[in-house]
């Protein structure tokens, strides 16, 4: 058994990895660990998600001598924290012979004149910068495999780029006109903390971010061609639907889009191929990315569409596949039932 510490562990994907590390048949729940200061310290996580009121599990706040401490004691440490606490511990965290498996957006950019830019506070950890690894688990399975840090991708850059990297791989996209990406997230994707935004009379839906969201560089890097990226927040509460429309080279028929998306995700049993546009109850609670894909011939465009669970695969679920590859696993084991 690999023992797993979670920091951050009150939040949604925090919460999310809690059930998903107790239904693992190899992993066991070392500490659930929340901020220095939360008002959260000493409870149990069952008294603020009631899913987990059979978990035997105490949030303790997080100290330097725990940081530590959990490096020599714990197989896994998660990080489910803000982008800056991440940033902050990882040397620490990472200095031992624990793997860290960061949540946070704080190493998955490599520029860090881009990383400033979009989070808005300079990058200074670049020892583990140099050596995390981006862990969109289809794609970079090897490098994943010998990690020991790992950037959990994002959520939308997950939807996205599992729908985008078949077409861009295979050269099949038209290097001049770029993929225009409109995805719509639940409220869960802005985390537990309340806010006027996300608050239940005041969500609808609507466009944000628009054309300066931090999610368009990640993109736009593991994709290696720039994107038009619209997010919008939507009145459910977990889910993406993004909806993509693409320019294809020229002359790029049906079946060979169909062939270069059976190719990409032939045993990959996180990705399902559907026979017809997916819908956001299709993967609430799933760790499954769903596709679908149609082209216009005669225009050359095409429209592909990816949906998530933006807490599941989109960040605690596509953590734990990370684990399961360093470990040599089966991804999906833990996750399909
Ligand atoms: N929600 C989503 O769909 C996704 C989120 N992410 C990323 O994952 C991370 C967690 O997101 P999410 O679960 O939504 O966030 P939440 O706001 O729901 O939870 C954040 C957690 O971190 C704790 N925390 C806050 N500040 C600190 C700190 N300084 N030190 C230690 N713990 C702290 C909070 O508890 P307390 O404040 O009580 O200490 C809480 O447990 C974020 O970086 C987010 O950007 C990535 C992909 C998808
Ligand atoms: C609806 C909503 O607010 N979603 C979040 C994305 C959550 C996510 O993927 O988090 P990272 O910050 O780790 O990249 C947002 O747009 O900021």
């Amino acid at each position: 058994m690999y023992k797993v510490a979670i920091i951050g562990a009150s939040g949604y994907t925090g919460a999310q990895l809690v059930q998903l590390v107790q239904q693992h048949p190899s992993l066991t729940l070392a500490g659930t660990y929340v901020s220095e200061n939360s008002a959260d310290a000493g409870k149990n996580i069952g008294a603020l998600h009631g899913n987990l009121a059979h978990v035997d599990a105490t949030l303790t706040p997080i100290s330097n001598e725990i940081l530590v401490a959990l490096t020599s004691q714990v197989d896994f440490i998660f990080l489910a924290t803000p982008h800056e606490a991440s940033h902050d511990w990882m040397p620490t965290l990472s200095s031992g012979r624990a793997k860290v498996l960061d949540l946070s957006g704080a190493f998955r950019l490599k520029d860090t004149a881009v990383f400033e830019q979009f989070y808005g506070f300079a990058h200074t950890q670049k020892n583990s910068l140099d050596v995390s690894v981006y862990g969109l688990a289809e794609w970079h399975e090897d490098k994943i495999a010998n990690a020991s840090v790992i950037a959990v991708p994002g959520c939308y850059p997950t939807a996205s780029l599992t729908a985008l990297k078949p077409l861009a791989e295979n050269g099949l996209l038209d290097a001049n006109v770029r993929p225009v990406i409109n995805a719509v997230s639940g409220v869960s994707g802005a985390g537990r903390k309340a806010s006027l935004t996300t608050s239940f009379f005041e969500v609808s839906l609507h466009a944000y971010g628009v054309l300066g969201h931090r999610h368009t560089p990640e993109i736009e890097a593991y994709l290696g061609t720039p994107v038009i990226f619209t997010p919008h927040l939507g009145n459910f509460k977990r889910g993406i639907l993004a909806t993509i429309t693409v320019k294809l080279a020229p002359n790029v028929s049906q079946s060979q889009l169909d062939a270069v998306y059976q190719d990409a995700y032939n045993g990959k049993p996180i990705v399902r191929l559907r026979d017809s546009f997916p819908k956001i109850d299709d993967v609430a609670h799933t760790p499954f990315v769903d596709l679908h894909w149609k082209l216009d011939e005669a225009s050359g465009y095409a429209v592909v569409t990816a949906a998530i669970d933006n807490v599941m695969k989109g960040a605690a679920s596509q953590a734990i596949q990370c684990l399961n590859i360093m470990t040599k696993q089966p991804v999906e084991t833990g996750l399909v039932l």
